[in-house]
């Protein structure tokens, strides 16, 4: 029988890919580090079965609509804000993700992006490299405490929970604000349910996890935060586009709150000459929430075991429609 055809867009390690090549026939995208361009990507699509995707990927409608053989998207990500999924189920393409393998990774970055904002981490290991540590004195780099302060989780999915046990763990009082209540969460982590413009005006953190959609799209705004305590920080490990970034950046240079840490901008790669580069109060990664190669091999496997399933028959493993909460 002849095996489906599955396009990888990117190289990913043989050793991880070659177990499914049993059952796929696989073709990956020759280099690890560039996404695949727009161009081949279309070509590929087209002439794919099944398709495995980065979160660096637009999977649009003229992808989906133009790929008459296409029966499944496979994102190795658990946001899927990158795939037209309304799109995929008019046309009847499965489409999933990798929510759970990620979860307590993702919490430990985001929970110690937020450790690095608030203690100036970065600042500091640069103060010595840059041969700056001549002496010790009193204030020297002083930052904020975390403990006994309040966290304010917005999107309280699973990544939101493991950031509430973390903080938890730290002594800190946990508010959360999500579209539905989590009676859950709120008995084991002992969070509060708080409307949203709350949160933001008691929260010393205020921590975003919530996926993006077109109604999260922008809600970190001039308004959210003028609303936040000046001495609060925001936290964003979920999409750069939940943020109004002018408006953070006008936010931090005017004071209206501390800082920020930020693993996930609107522009990604972010350009070098961004005026949130320019500030020491923001705290800058790479979207490498999910980075440990035990996770990010965990999903690689996930994303071609939901490939498999796929054209066998068998029940995907993590599949998402356009009313799944996939944070
Ligand atoms: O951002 C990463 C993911 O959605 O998995």
């Amino acid at each position: 029988m002849t095996k489906p055809k599955v396009f990888i867009t990117r190289r990913l390690p043989d050793e991880v890919v070659n177990p499914y090549r049993e059952h796929l026939d696989i073709e990956m995208w020759p280099r690890e580090e560039e996404p695949v361009g727009r161009q081949v990507f279309i070509e590929r699509a087209q002439s794919s079965h099944g398709l495995m995707t980065m979160l660096t990927e637009d999977v649009d409608e003229q992808i989906l609509s133009q790929s008459n053989n296409l029966s499944i998207v496979a994102n190795m990500a658990v946001g899927y804000d990158n795939v037209d999924v309304k799109t995929a189920e008019r046309l009847n393409i499965a489409v999933t993700n990798t929510p759970d393998v990620l979860t307590e990774t993702t919490a430990d970055l985001t929970f110690g992006l937020l450790m690095a904002t608030a203690r100036k981490m970065i600042e500091a290991s640069q103060y010595i490299k840059d041969n700056k540590w001549e002496n010790w004195s009193p204030l020297m780099l002083a930052g904020t405490d975390i403990h006994g302060k309040t966290i304010g989780i917005v999107g309280m999915g699973r990544i939101g929970e493991a950031v509430a046990k973390r903080a938890k763990g730290f002594g800190m009082n946990v508010l959360y604000y999500n579209r539905s209540r989590k009676p859950e969460a709120e008995e084991t982590f002992g969070a509060s349910y708080t409307d949203f413009e709350v949160l933001l005006e008691q929260a010393d953190y205020v921590v975003c996890l919530t996926p993006l959609t077109d109604e999260t799209k922008h809600m970190f705004n001039k308004d959210a935060f003028h609303r936040m305590k000046k001495d609060a920080f925001f936290i964003n490990a979920s999409r750069g586009a939940t943020v109004d970034e002018e408006a953070l950046y006008e936010a931090i240079i005017k004071k209206k709150i501390a800082g920020a840490g930020l693993d996930v901008f609107e522009q990604e790669p972010i350009s070098s000459e961004h005026p949130l580069l320019s500030c020491p109060e923001v705290v800058c990664l790479p979207h490498i929430g999910s980075s440990t190669k035990e996770t990010r091999y965990k999903m690689m496997r996930l994303s071609l075991d939901n490939l498999v399933h796929h054209f066998q028959g068998k029940p995907l493993i993590t599949p998402v429609t356009s009313s799944t909460d996939n944070s």
